[in-house]
């Protein structure tokens, strides 16, 4: 079976190594010519995964038409905010047989739409699976065990790419509830920015873990609003991925608010992690999302004015505090008194 990836970045270049490992040729695509040169003579993506060891069914190609031309599965791996584009690329270079499979984890700025969403736009006919859960490039690529979920609208692709991508080290549970696990994936990213700046403020263990359960309070709030399971937000695309992201040293979206947090400006803190921060885009599409559904999503709106209306974090955390007291489960409260 061949496979087709864009985007080679750390997740990309990560599943790659997880798919070639397994015996599949995979094709790997970047918009960065010289990063495929480099990946194809060093057998190793220095920018991106430095000191893992590409294997050789591993093969990276310079144009979009050749890594998808023979594949079976193609693989989206693209921060969410250029899916679109990716798209726009595909056009005319897809057949309908093809599955494709989003890593992305966000909402688009402007349309709010998920990545499956704005991948059915353009490829209405193909079978789309997301991949999603705790799984940082750096530990999955190592081998590191890690399990994760795949969802679908079809259970048959469903499990189809849960048998393409599960090894003894990746395993890989379905999930048919797709709004639920793309909701989860996105939006954990805005709530570890702000687990980074409470890290960064020097702030407590106390303080992330009533963020992280807030934070999944919140998160469960707008998925439910957009039909998910609730559910679902106890399991892999929710809490797990949130615990990961708000707790690894290699969160991007983490590290992005501790430098937040210790005073950097926004594009002082982009600039220095040099990778994509999911979460900053997402607040944004978010905010818009949950407003126009009346979704309360009070840390959300706190880090918007963090990060778009340069509101000072330590104000922010206290605005937070000090909110109108209230049940911390309504359903419960309205049923059991
Ligand atoms: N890293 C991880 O551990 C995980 C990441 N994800 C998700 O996977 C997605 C990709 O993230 P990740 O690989 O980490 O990101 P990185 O920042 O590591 O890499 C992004 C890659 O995408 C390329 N890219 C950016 N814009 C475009 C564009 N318009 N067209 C084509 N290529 C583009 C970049 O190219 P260039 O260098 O030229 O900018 C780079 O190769 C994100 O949504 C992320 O949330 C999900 C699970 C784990
Ligand atoms: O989604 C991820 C891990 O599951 C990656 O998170 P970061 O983008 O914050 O590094």
């Amino acid at each position: 079976m061949r496979i087709g990836v864009l985007g080679s970045g750390s997740w990309g270049t990560a599943i790659g190594v997880l798919l070639s490992k397994k015996g599949y040729e995979v094709n790997l695509w970047d918009r960065n010519s010289e990063v495929i040169e480099s990946i194809n003579q060093t057998r190793e993506n220095i920018r991106y995964l430095p000191g893992v060891l590409l294997p050789a069914g591993l093969n990276g190609v310079n144009t979009i038409d050749e890594c998808v031309k023979e594949a079976e599965i193609i693989v989206i791996a693209v921060p969410s905010q250029a899916v679109r584009k990716v798209c726009e690329q595909l056009r005319g270079l897809i057949r309908s047989e093809q599955i494709l499979v989003s890593l992305a984890k966000g909402i688009e700025v402007g349309t709010s739409k998920r990545m499956s969403q704005v991948i059915e736009e353009y490829f209405p006919d193909n079978r789309i699976a997301v991949l999603s859960g705790p799984s940082h490039a750096e530990e999955v690529s190592r081998d590191i065990p890690t399990a994760v979920v795949v969802t679908s609208k079809e259970r048959e692709t469903a499990e189809c790419i849960q048998d393409i991508f599960i090894t003894p080290k990746f395993r890989v549970y379905t999930n048919p509830d797709v709004v639920g696990v793309e909701i989860g994936g996105a939006v954990k990213n805005i709530i570890a920015i702000a687990a980074g700046i409470s890290d960064g403020l020097g702030y407590g263990d106390n303080t992330k873990a009533a963020l992280m359960t807030r934070g999944i309070a919140e998160i469960a709030r707008l998925g439910e609003a957009l039909g998910a399971e609730y559910l679902t937000f106890a399991g892999l695309a929710g809490i797990g991925d949130l615990i990961v992201t708000c707790t690894s040293i290699h969160s991007r979206n983490r590290r992005a608010g501790m430098l937040l947090g210790q005073g950097k400006k926004l594009e002082e803190a982009l600039a220095e992690i040099r990778m994509v921060v999911e979460g900053v885009n997402t607040t944004r599409s978010t905010y818009e999302l949950a407003k126009k559904l009346g979704v309360d999503m009070p840390i959300t709106s706190e880090l918007y004015r963090i990060l778009f209306e340069g509101k000072d974090p330590r104000y922010a955390v206290s605005d937070l505090m000090l909110r109108s007291k209230t049940h911390e489960i309504e359903e419960i409260a309205v049923k059991m008194w």
